[in-house]
Order: structure tokens, then sequence, then C-alpha cells
């Protein structure tokens, strides 16, 4: 079996999109707008930070799922696509993490 990948995720938060009227939670939550998506990632954020300090590792997977799926809704809200964030990250390899935060802030 071919391994899932969040390209193959963002594909079908395309296509629900791009449907046009059938009902999905893709499709009314993209229609509540960036606002709500936005919102609706930081509810997911926050229960994935509680899962994290609770320790319980099953739940802390299942909610980084939801986290990993609401942002790339969010995404589709801005037209922002995935391989647009993959190329910032591509551009840091090779750079520690606290020359990028250097980097940043000559910006
Ligand atoms: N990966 C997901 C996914 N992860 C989480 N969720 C939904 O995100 C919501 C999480 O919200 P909460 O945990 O806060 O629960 P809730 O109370 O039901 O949410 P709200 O009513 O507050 O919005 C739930 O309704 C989950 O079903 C997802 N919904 C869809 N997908 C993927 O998107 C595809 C298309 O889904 P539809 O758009 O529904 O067809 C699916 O086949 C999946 O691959």
């Amino acid at each position: 079996m071919s391994r899932f990948t969040l390209h193959d995720l963002a594909a079908i938060i395309d296509a629900r999109a791009a449907a046009g009227g059938e009902a999905s939670y893709t499709r009314k939550l993209l229609d509540k707008g960036p606002s709500q998506c936005a919102k609706k990632m930081g509810e997911e954020a926050v229960e994935t930070v509680i899962a994290a300090i609770g320790e319980d590792r099953e739940n802390l997977i299942a909610e980084s799922a939801d986290l990993l799926f609401h942002l790339l809704v969010l995404l589709k809200s801005r037209d922002v696509r995935l391989d647009e964030v993959e190329a910032t990250l591509a551009k840091r390899t090779g750079m520690s993490g606290l020359e990028e935060k250097a980097a940043r802030k000559k910006d």
C-alpha cells in the first residue's frame, strides 16, 4: 500500500473546495471563510498542546492529525499551497534554527 501524504490530503481538500453544493465538512468550513478556518485551527492547536501535556500518546497522534488537516484547510482558505510552505522549509535546510531566527530578524 502506498503511503498517504499531506499532499494526498491537500488534494482531497482541493476537490472538496471545488465540488459544487454538496455538503462536506471541508466545504462547510471553507464557506465560513479564513477567520473561522483560523479559529478552528487554533482550537485544534490548543487540543494538541493539551494532549501533549497529558502524555496520552494516542490522543496526541489523533489531535495532531486534526491539527494538520485544519492547517491545510486554513492554507486553502488563503490560497496558499502546501508546496509553497515546503519550499520555505527547504530553503531552511542546512541552516540551524538559531540562524534562521537571526535571518528573520534582519528582514
Ligand atoms: N482528515 C480529516 C479530518 N480530521 C478531522 N476532521 C473533522 O474535524 C472536526 C474536528 O472538530 P472537533 O474535534 O472540534 O469536533 P466537532 O465538535 O465535530 O467540530 P465542530 O462542530 O466544532 O466544527 C470533526 O468533525 C472531524 O470529523 C476531518 N474531516 C475530514 N478529514 C479529511 O477530509 C476528507 C473530506 O472530508 P469531508 O469534507 O467531510 O468530506 C476526509 O475523507 C478526510 O480525509
